[in-house]
């Protein structure tokens, strides 16, 4: 199964520096993790640099790789729309990256797996013009799991969805992560989300990290007042969960 650890890794766009020695224990494949912190922290260019979107200082280690598999994918915040293709279409594309475009049955047949899965088999033959935000977040978040990577790095996957569909696509992900055993990074601004479904988090704010760990060692009283400026409490709910109640912002 899949590891991944990142050491010192840094990035910059032109000549300013947004992150900066960013290292992190190994990260095991089979289970999620939450990559927390305010707006502008430096998430997303953490998952770009992980991916080899964007260089930059520091190493990226993976262990135990399946041969002949892809490795990283980066799913985006904001996916680009090709009007012109129809759901199922960008899907199969999506498949088809970097191999041939010979088309098999088993891959037709995964597609239709992945599409049920997300419950948006009826969208399948719509273009993806028409599509409201949220279902066009569901077919991003197709056209990432089609590709079947080791490690998957999601970009605020929910942040367009109702909360139906936010449940559903988390616990989809989290059990996907321990059947399949591939390594879940996502980016989450909903911190009770981080708690319910990440056992790792790691917090990034000012483009550094500030703390990793497991979830509910991480996430606290004092994270929320020094990181996120509000004043909250972590309380156990009627279930024995601990969740996030925010009472204000700290001006
Ligand atoms: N293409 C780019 N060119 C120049 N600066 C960029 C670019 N992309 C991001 N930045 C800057 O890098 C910093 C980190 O941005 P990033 O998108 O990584 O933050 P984030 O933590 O994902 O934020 P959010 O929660 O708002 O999505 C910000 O100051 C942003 O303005």
């Amino acid at each position: 199964m899949v590891s991944i650890a990142v050491e010192q890794l840094g990035a910059k766009y032109g000549k300013q520096t947004v992150l900066a020695n960013v290292t992190t224990g190994m990260l095991k494949g089979g289970s999620m993790t939450a990559v927390i912190g305010p707006n502008a922290a430096g998430k997303s260019t953490l998952f770009k640099r992980i991916a080899g979107l964007i260089s930059g200082p520091g190493l990226v280690h993976l262990s135990d790789t399946v041969k002949g598999s892809e490795t990283i994918c980066y799913m985006p915040q904001d996916t680009g729309a090709n009007a012109v293709l129809t759901v199922y279409e960008s899907v199969l594309l999506a498949a088809k990256q970097g191999s041939s475009l010979k088309v098999h049955d088993s891959e037709l047949r995964e597609i239709d797996r992945i599409l049920a899965a997300l419950r948006i088999q009826a969208l399948a033959f719509k273009s993806l013009g028409e599509l409201s935000g949220g279902q066009r977040q569901l077919v991003s978040i197709a056209q990432a799991l089609v590709r079947n990577p080791e490690v998957l790095l999601m970009d605020e996957p929910t942040s367009a969805l109702d909360l139906f569909r936010q449940v559903e696509v988390l616990g989809f992900m989290k059990e996907l992560s321990s059947r399949s055993g591939m390594a879940v990074l996502i980016a989450l601004h909903d911190l009770n989300h981080a708690l319910r479904y990440c056992e790792q988090t790691i917090v990034i704010a000012d483009g550094a990290m500030i703390v990793s760990g497991p979830t509910e060692d991480v996430i606290s009283e004092d994270l929320l007042r020094d990181v996120y400026r509000v004043n909250a409490r972590i309380e156990a709910c009627s279930k024995g969960r601990p969740i996030v109640i925010i009472d204000d912002s700290i001006l």
